[in-house]
């Protein structure tokens, strides 16, 4: 799920009116007993509140070490809980910082990771920090350890979203908030290739659009195989999805693998919240006109439309990545020094300048 902001504000451009129902009934934990059997293997963990109080902490980008590095080379902007030990040494302008621990529910993760075959695919609610995947060692949202998805979700814009305005873009904005029972998802590691992921719109449990969901590559078996693959996500839906969620209007997304096999990997809410992809908004509330005989299907079909990837924006310099991590001490340092050194530069101008 992802909202659009523009100037901190969000972008409402009011084609459908979403209720904050329908994202309650997009939870992972409302669908996933549904459609179990359909989908990749993953296991749902309560988030204590003292784990969301810290992913919500902005002060501090450091993640809890005990399963992984204990501690890390940080620079201090935090106020945070008395459990932060923070040591300042005087020859270098550094400080250590040990992230809060959560003993119990770190051996809860670490047995939920094992079960699943030791690599996990993390998720809140409804998001992926898909937005943060950048900050990561390996550059993916591939996770081994509670520590890996603490990173992802404290930098990720998309966790906040979940954690702090879930219905912000709801047309039911007088009712009151639905009561949110935060969990942590934790899905089975799977290779997907990006090309075999399509995001399906299902309007009064009509399948009326199909969208490459990677639309800013071109892929050429998309283009050769278009009939086989609408086919069997049409197939797919009608045996598995249509009439067994809980809306008749929602957003689906699917993956065909190498055998033909079509996967369920997510739902979401039929609104704008939910990235539209080839389509418009406009397009598949404006009375189903694109799908005459069953769904519109959109690929991108040439190499001259290829975008860069929508997440980039999110990005930050590499070397931003090393500070803020520890990841290079060494850079932290210099940038540290580099600031001292500017900052005795313009220091003795201020002097030159009052002695003249
Ligand atoms: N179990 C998994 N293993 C590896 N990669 C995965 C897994 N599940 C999903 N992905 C990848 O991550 C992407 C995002 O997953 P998902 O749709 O669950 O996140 P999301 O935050 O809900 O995204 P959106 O807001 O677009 O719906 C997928 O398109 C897929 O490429």
């Amino acid at each position: 799920m992802r909202t659009t902001f523009t100037d901190g504000h969000v972008s409402v451009t009011g084609y459908c009116s979403m209720k904050k129902e329908q994202v309650v009934n997009c939870q992972f934990s409302v669908w996933y007993p549904i459609f179990k059997k359909h989908t990749i293997k993953s296991l749902i963990l309560p988030l204590p509140q003292n784990v969301i109080d810290y992913l919500l902490d902005d002060g501090t980008l450091v993640v809890s070490g005990s399963d992984h590095n204990t501690q890390q080379t940080h620079t201090n902007n935090s106020d945070l809980d008395a459990e932060e030990d923070i040591q300042w040494s005087d020859d270098e302008t550094t400080t250590t910082v040990t992230a809060p621990e959560f003993p119990e529910f770190t051996a809860k993760v670490l047995e939920a990771i094992n079960a699943l075959g030791g690599r996990v695919f993390p998720k809140l609610n409804w998001s992926a920090p898909r937005d943060a995947n950048w900050i990561a060692l390996n550059s993916s949202l591939q996770c081994h350890s509670l520590s890996d998805i603490f990173l992802l979700f404290k930098s990720s814009d998309f966790i906040t979203h979940d954690l702090t305005q879930p219905f912000l873009q709801c047309s039911d904005q007088d009712s009151p908030d639905p009561v949110v029972n935060y969990e942590l998802v934790l899905r089975k590691w799977s290779e997907l290739i990006p090309g075999g992921e399509f995001r399906c719109f299902v309007k009064e449990n009509k399948l009326i659009a199909i969208s490459q969901r990677d639309y800013t590559q071109y892929y050429q078996h998309i283009l050769k195989q278009e009939e086989q693959i609408c086919q069997a996500i049409q197939e797919f839906f009608s045996q598995h999805i249509q009439y067994n969620f809980l809306d008749e209007d929602f957003v689906f997304d699917v993956y065909r693998d190498s055998q033909g096999r079509v996967w369920l990997i997510d739902l979401n809410p039929f609104g704008e919240v939910t990235d539209s992809l080839l389509f418009s908004w406009n397009e598949l509330t404006s009375g189903g006109e694109i799908a005459q005989e069953g769904p519109a299907f959109r690929y991108t079909t040439s190499e001259v439309t290829v975008q860069p990837s929508p997440c980039l924006s999110y990005r930050i310099p590499r070397d931003f990545v090393d500070l803020s991590t520890g990841e290079d001490a060494y850079k932290l340092i210099d940038f540290l020094k580099l600031k001292k050194s500017q900052q005795e530069e313009s220091e003795e101008e201020e002097e030159e300048n009052a002695a003249q």
